[in-house]
This record gives C-alpha cells, sequence and structure tokens, in this order.
C-alpha cells in the first residue's frame, strides 16, 4: 500500500539560495512524521510547499495518490488536510469554543442556503457540529476559558485553540508547524500528552515540523533532519539522534535525550 504523503526530489531556490534540495520521504497513515533541524535548515519552506504556500521548483509531492502541486491553498482542508500556523490565525474576539467551531466550516456539507431556511439536514449537521467542538474543547481541556476572548488568553493556551481548529476539521494529515515554539517546559510536555491522545482516539496521521528535538524523541515514528535544505538524516528518532551529521549539524550542541 502507498503512503498517504509521498515527496519526492524536492527542489526549491531562492535567487541564489537553495532552500530544499533533494528532499523525499514517505510519510505512512496513522504515523508521525517529524521534520527537524537547526535554523535556517528549510523546514518552514517545506512546510510552505507541503501547503501549497509554495511551489516547488523541482519534485512531485502526492497525497492520497494524486498531486498536490497546483492545488490552491483553500482546497487543502476539503482534500483531508489541516495546518496549523506559527503565527497563531485565531480570531481574537472569539473564544476557544467559536475559533474551534470555525474549523468545522469546511467539514459541513449544507451551504448557507439551507443554513438560512434551517432545513432539518442543517439542524442535525449544526448538532453534530456542536457535538464535536465540545469533545475537542473537552479534549485540549479548554473548559475553563469558555467564554473568554482569545486575545486575553496566554500564548499556550491559545496554540492550542489552535490545534483545535485544525482538528475540528476532521483532517486525514494534520501539519503542525513547530508545535512547541514559544512554550515553556510545562506547556509543551501538555502539547507532547495531547498530541499523543489525539493520535490514540482520532488515529490522524500528523506531520510536524519542529527545532525542539527533545519534544519529539518521544513521539515522532520517523524524522527527517534537514541542513542547509539537504537531507542528512532519516530515520527512527532513537537512531537519527546519535548520528554524527545529525550532531555536528546542531553545533555540538548536545542533542537532548
Ligand atoms: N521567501 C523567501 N525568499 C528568500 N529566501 C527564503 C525565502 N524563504 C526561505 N528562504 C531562505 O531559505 C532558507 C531556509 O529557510 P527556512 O525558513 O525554510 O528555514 P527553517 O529551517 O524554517 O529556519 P527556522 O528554524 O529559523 O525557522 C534560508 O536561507 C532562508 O533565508
Amino acid at each position: 500500500m502507498s503512503a498517504l504523503l509521498q515527496v519526492r526530489d524536492v527542489g526549491i531556490s531562492f535567487g541564489g539560495v537553495r532552500a530544499l534540495d533533494q528532499v523525499s520521504f514517505d510519510v505512512e497513515e496513522a504515523s508521525l512524521f517529524a521534520v527537524i533541524g537547526p535554523n535556517g535548515a528549510g523546514k518552514t519552506t517545506l512546510f510552505n510547499c507541503l501547503t501549497a504556500a509554495y511551489r516547488p521548483d523541482r519534485g512531485t509531492i502526492d497525497f492520497k495518490g494524486g498531486s498536490l502541486l497546483g492545488v490552491r491553498r483553500r482546497d487543502l482542508a476539503g482534500m483531508g488536510i489541516a495546518r496549523t500556523f506559527q503565527n497563531l490565525g485565531l480570531f481574537d474576539k472569539l473564544d476557544a469554543a467559536e475559533n474551534v467551531l470555525l474549523g468545522r466550516h469546511s467539514a459541513m456539507q449544507c451551504g448557507f442556503l439551507g443554513a438560512a431556511l434551517q432545513f432539518p439536514a442543517v439542524r442535525r449537521e449544526e448538532a453534530n457540529n456542536r457535538g464535536k467542538v465540545a469533545e475537542i474543547v473537552d479534549l485540549l481541556g479548554l473548559d475553563p476559558y469558555l467564554g473568554t476572548p482569545s486575545a486575553m488568553l496566554l500564548y499556550g493556551i491559545r496554540k492550542l485553540i489552535e490545534l483545535g481548529r485544525a482538528l475540528a476539521m476532521e483532517p486525514d494529515l494534520l501539519l503542525l508547524d513547530e508545535p512547541v515554539a514559544g512554550l515553556n517546559r510545562e506547556e509543551t510536555a501538555r502539547m507532547a500528552e495531547i498530541i499523543r491522545i489525539i493520535r490514540r482516539r482520532f488515529k490522524t496521521t500528523i506531520l510536524l515540523v519542529e527545532h525542539d528535538m527533545g519534544f519529539l524523541m518521544s513521539l515522532a515514528d520517523r524524522v527527517l533532519v534537514l541542513e542547509y535544505g539537504c537531507p542528512i538524516a532519516l530515520g527512527r528518532p532513537e537512531d537519527v539522534q546519535k548520528d554524527p551529521k545529525v550532531i555536528a549539524a546542531y553545533l555540538g550542541t548536545e542533542v537532548p535525550a
């Protein structure tokens, strides 16, 4: 059986800078795949290629057997791909549940007219949406913050709401852009636990891009390490962590266990 996501020989340059070069990997269904690397390694560029923000100069990206190249960003959710943003994209005046509900829109079957006319199918869909939002709010521990505009919440809580909004789309592939950037130790541990719960409950395939190697050691099934846009290691976290090239890429800084 072919992988859910297949990336082959992807390359992209900006002026003279080769941001990605011959990047290839597979993401198997229900697995967690992590892409890591030091600053400037090309992680964000790869994320942008996967989310139709950039079009690679070379190579192919296939999802569920079809090409992702040329797909419009707004069509990704409908195809089963949801993402989070490094700079949070929440609606500040809305609370946690309202922001999560926005993620349901791409999953809704009934159109605007149906909603206006209150067809029974629409009422059923609304009830279904409310149930799904409640489940996600509960799973992420967001109940205490209901009713508070998200702008007034701590950064760590806002990151959880953003994760909730992506989850509400019930994606086949969840793309997480540096999920623990800016979080303290306690919040990072909580995020790791929540990602474990999401995998157990929804069997979601996850690809995450992350700078913090320690965070993903116990989470990822496979890890790709980039340096200056090139893959330097690909494999199980415990093997990749010991790879001399990877240790050198992190500039002699100790690779956290
Ligand atoms: N739009 C762009 N225009 C010009 N150069 C770019 C652009 N996007 C990325 N680059 C260059 O591509 C290289 C890879 O950058 P990228 O942001 O993907 O790295 P990164 O691994 O995400 O780094 P960080 O951990 O600092 O976020 C860098 O040299 C960067 O300057």
